[in-house]
């Protein structure tokens, strides 16, 4: 593992990153075009089986392996009233995702993944970003590094959620400070008029508090732990050459701020699905990512991506299981 203990050692570690492994995946294209059916019939799994070979560096693989990672953090700016849900919510759920009985339990089971929850420091909640930082460089390097780790390197598709009260209002506060404009704010877990006019003033008042731009100044300044955590796991299962597919609102604020060092670092990951949260399409638009599923969710704990799994796992199952032509006798046309 590279040394993460601060934003100079963090973009270091970025920019070694490995990229796909373009043998693999022209192998793959190769194999695409000699499979029973009429050239670009099944549409965008051709792609997303293409592009998964070209990162597995095999032009004929399958998903058996999917990790789904959910970190919960408290949140400083939850006492502005901006959740309909008290934070004590977070560790609520917490105990939730251990007993099973949350939705990304149930979906990460349908998709045959493991879960693995990780709590950062819910005792401990980030300071509240209408003051100054959330985070200070060591906190938000920490809790990168924790997701960095979380990481199973056998695993061969992750997808990272979140759970914390408040955390649409810093997600949104990330997207105002990175790509500017307004109107970032939705309703979360279902704040009224007033709620949401309280989530605009935090985040007004979050980046008069806090001038930094960069990806990673923002990330501390107007994140959360597990947002910090979400992204450290995508940057994470990149350095394995593993996939990722991005949750909603939460997990897309995450990676925006490594879009926000260098937009090639997501290279390696999908947009699993799009939120209700309004403005989760501009986010994903500035990004360039087309999502998979639109399903009017707007839960996070990864649900949307986890369901997403079923998808590209559909996508592999053809492309490695297909005859070809020649293998099926069937006349290419
Ligand atoms: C019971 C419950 C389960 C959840 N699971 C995810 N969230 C979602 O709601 C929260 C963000 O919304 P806001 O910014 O409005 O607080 C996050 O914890 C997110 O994961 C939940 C929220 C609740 C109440
Ligand atoms: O899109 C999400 O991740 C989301 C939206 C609303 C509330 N919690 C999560």
């Amino acid at each position: 593992m590279p040394e993460l203990h601060d934003f100079a050692a963090i973009r270091t570690a970025l920019a070694d990153l490995p990229g796909p492994d373009t043998a693999a995946g022209r192998d793959a294209a190769a194999r695409n075009g000699q499979l029973t059916k009429p050239p670009g019939a099944l549409g965008r799994l051709e792609e997303l089986a293409q592009w998964y070979a070209g990162w597995r560096g095999d032009p004929r693989p399958e998903i058996a392996a999917p990790q789904v990672l959910v970190f919960a953090g408290n949140h400083g700016v939850a006492a502005q009233g901006v959740s309909a849900f008290p934070a004590e919510v977070t560790i609520q759920m917490v105990a939730n995702f251990r007993a099973g009985g949350a939705a990304i339990n149930q979906l990460a089971r349908l998709a045959g993944a493991r879960m693995d929850v990780h709590e950062l420091e819910l005792d401990r909640p980030t300071a509240d970003f209408t003051r100054g930082p959330a985070m200070t460089e060591a906190e938000a390097c920490l809790a990168f590094a924790t997701g960095w780790t979380a990481v199973a390197p056998d695993a061969d598709l992750v997808v990272a959620g979140e759970m914390g009260i408040a955390n649409t209002t810093s997600a949104a506060a990330i997207a105002t400070a990175i790509l500017g404009g307004e109107n970032w704010a939705g309703r979360g877990t279902g704040v009224d008029d007033v709620g949401l006019a309280r989530k605009e003033a935090a985040i007004a008042a979050g980046l008069a508090a806090n001038p930094g731009r960069t990806g990673l100044e923002v990330l501390a300044a107007l994140g959360g732990r597990e947002i910090a955590a979400m992204a450290g796991a995508v940057a994470g299962a990149r350095a394995h050459r593993i996939p990722v597919i991005l949750d909603g609102f939460i997990g897309s604020a995450a990676a925006l701020t490594l879009w926000a060092e260098s937009p090639a670092t997501l290279d390696h990951c999908l947009a699993g699905h799009l939120s209700a949260e309004g403005a989760h399409d501009r986010m994903l638009a500035a990004m360039g990512k087309t999502p998979l599923l639109s399903l009017g969710l707007r839960l996070g704990e990864g649900s949307g991506a986890a369901l997403a799994i079923q998808v590209l796992k559909g996508a592999l199952a053809c492309h490695s299981g297909m005859a070809t032509f020649a293998e099926a006798g069937v006349s290419d046309g």
